[in-house]
């Protein structure tokens, strides 16, 4: 069955998993773990041993997988070799530059890791390419459409976007995977939405995600997999789906996926990767409950403080007075946002009224900006553009809040804190709004700018 599955880049028809006719069909996410388990078929809440086939460390991770191995071999566990130093990829992030001791502390850790394990694909800042993990994992083709890919990070659900089994584990887990290449999985229920038509302009994927979260609540899908189909996606470009997927862990989500499509598949042949396979759900799969979306009768939406559930459409906050407009992170911060949000300010070209603080996600962000003069754009409306890093999306530098501090950013997460001073208030929003809210001073509805019907 794994060699029929493994069909090229090629769209695979509903049943080539060959189940029998009198078996229910199979979501993405159950042929997926049923591939990497070696089964014929799995259903939600069986238990497998799956291989995996991708690790991602980043700077807060890596190190805590160090701590895991350092209290096994006080046990006598062998953790001198790994189970496969290829399956593995690092990237520095989070707290670079090292904006205080602990963290230069942690990458020093990671080079040590690097080499002792002879770990190759690295991602170092200051030696050319790096930046936030799930932004580049999609811009170095680091996982393929049909893996499963286990990070140290949440929000590595973002790679589902590219039909991945994509998912964040803890440290112990993942030095678990480390040393033996595989891990056990609860195959998730899936929820279904269908997203139809198109999203009106000014209005993005992070509008789709803040709607859908605002309507489950924060534990609307907890352990299940979120899956988005539909003309809707289609018509979405890769980087905006990857900020619906992304934000699938806000709901508890175990994981977010979307079968891929031609436009997946030819951007991987682009970065010349093929032989993978591009599964897809089967049309009578189970599904835990369906919900419809309409895409282009969708309104931007903002989350207010403090949860990324805490959705309402912008107009109810609109006007609102904001000290601080961010963009940035592996939601907000990838090109195709910074794209969005270029338009906006040359459409008004004047400066923002509020402090406005821009940090693309990755180097080749912050390069291809550079090029296209994106970045003389967000300069001239008075932004600080700093370097890739994760920033101030979790308090760490690069424009936290002081105290009763408000912020409109494009960020993922709103809880108390999260972004600085635990008095600081956090709106979520899309790059396109913060854009124009940065322009303003106050949450402010992009199609004003762009001279939209709103
Ligand atoms: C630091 C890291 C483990 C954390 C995560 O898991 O998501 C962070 O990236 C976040 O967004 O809160
Ligand atoms: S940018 Fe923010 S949400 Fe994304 S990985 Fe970094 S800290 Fe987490």
């Amino acid at each position: 069955m794994r060699s029929d599955a493994l069909n090229g880049a090629t769209l695979l028809g509903p049943s080539h998993m060959g189940s029998a006719a009198s078996d229910m069909g199979m979501t993405i996410t159950e042929k997926i773990l049923a591939l990497a388990s070696g089964r014929q078929r799995v259903s939600a809440g069986d238990v497998v041993v799956a291989k995996v086939d991708r690790v991602m460390m980043h700077d807060v991770g890596a190190p805590g997988v160090w701590d895991v191995f350092q209290e096994l071999k006080s046990r006598g566990v062998d953790v001198s070799r790994l189970f496969n130093p290829g399956m593995i990829w690092m990237t520095e992030d989070h707290f670079v530059p090292p904006p205080d001791p602990k963290s230069a502390e942690n990458v020093r850790l990671m080079e040590q890791m690097a080499d002792m394990y002879g770990i190759k694909e690295y991602y170092r800042f200051g030696l050319g390419t790096y930046g936030v993990c799930h932004t580049l994992a999609y811009e170095e083709a680091l996982v393929l459409p049909g893996q499963v890919y286990v990070g140290t990070d949440s929000h590595t659900v973002t790679s589902g976007a590219l039909g991945a089994f994509a998912t964040g584990m803890g440290h112990t887990d993942v030095a678990y995977i480390l040393l033996n290449g595989k891990n056990w999985f609860r195959v998730p229920e899936t929820i279904l939405f269908r997203l139809n038509g198109r999203l009106r302009d000014g209005v993005m994927g992070k509008d789709v995600i803040l709607r859908i979260l605002g309507d489950i609540g924060a534990d609307g899908a907890n352990y299940m997999a979120m899956e988005f189909a539909g003309d809707g996606v289609r018509a979405m470009p890769l980087e905006d789906r990857m900020t619906v997927t992304n934000m699938t862990v806000e709901a508890g989500a175990k994981n977010g996926i979307m079968a891929p499509d031609e436009q997946v598949i030819e951007y991987y042949r682009e970065k010349g990767k093929s032989g993978f396979p591009a599964l897809s759900s089967d049309g009578d799969a189970e599904y835990r409950d369906v919900h419809d979306y309409d895409l282009g009768r969708l309104e931007p939406m903002v989350a207010k403080p403090h949860s990324p559930a805490n959705a309402a459409e912008l107009s109810e906050v609109e006007g609102l007075e904001v000290d601080e407009a961010y963009l940035g992170s592996c939601t907000g911060g990838k090109y195709y946002d910074m794209v969005q949000a270029a338009r906006i300010l040359r459409k008004a070209n004047r400066k923002a009224k509020t402090r406005f603080v821009v940090v693309p996600s990755t180097t080749n962000v912050y390069r291809r900006m550079l090029r296209e003069g994106l970045l003389d754009v967000f300069l001239d409306a008075g932004a600080v553009v700093g370097p890739p890093t994760c920033g101030a999306c979790i308090g760490g530098h690069m424009g936290v809040l002081g105290p009763d501090e408000v912020a409109v950013s494009s960020t993922n997460r709103n809880f108390p804190g999260r972004m600085g001073h635990r008095t600081s208030k956090v709106y979520l929003a899309s790059p396109a709004t913060v854009a124009a809210s940065a322009l303003e001073g106050r949450i402010t509805d992009p199609r004003r700018i762009l001279g939209g019907g709103n």
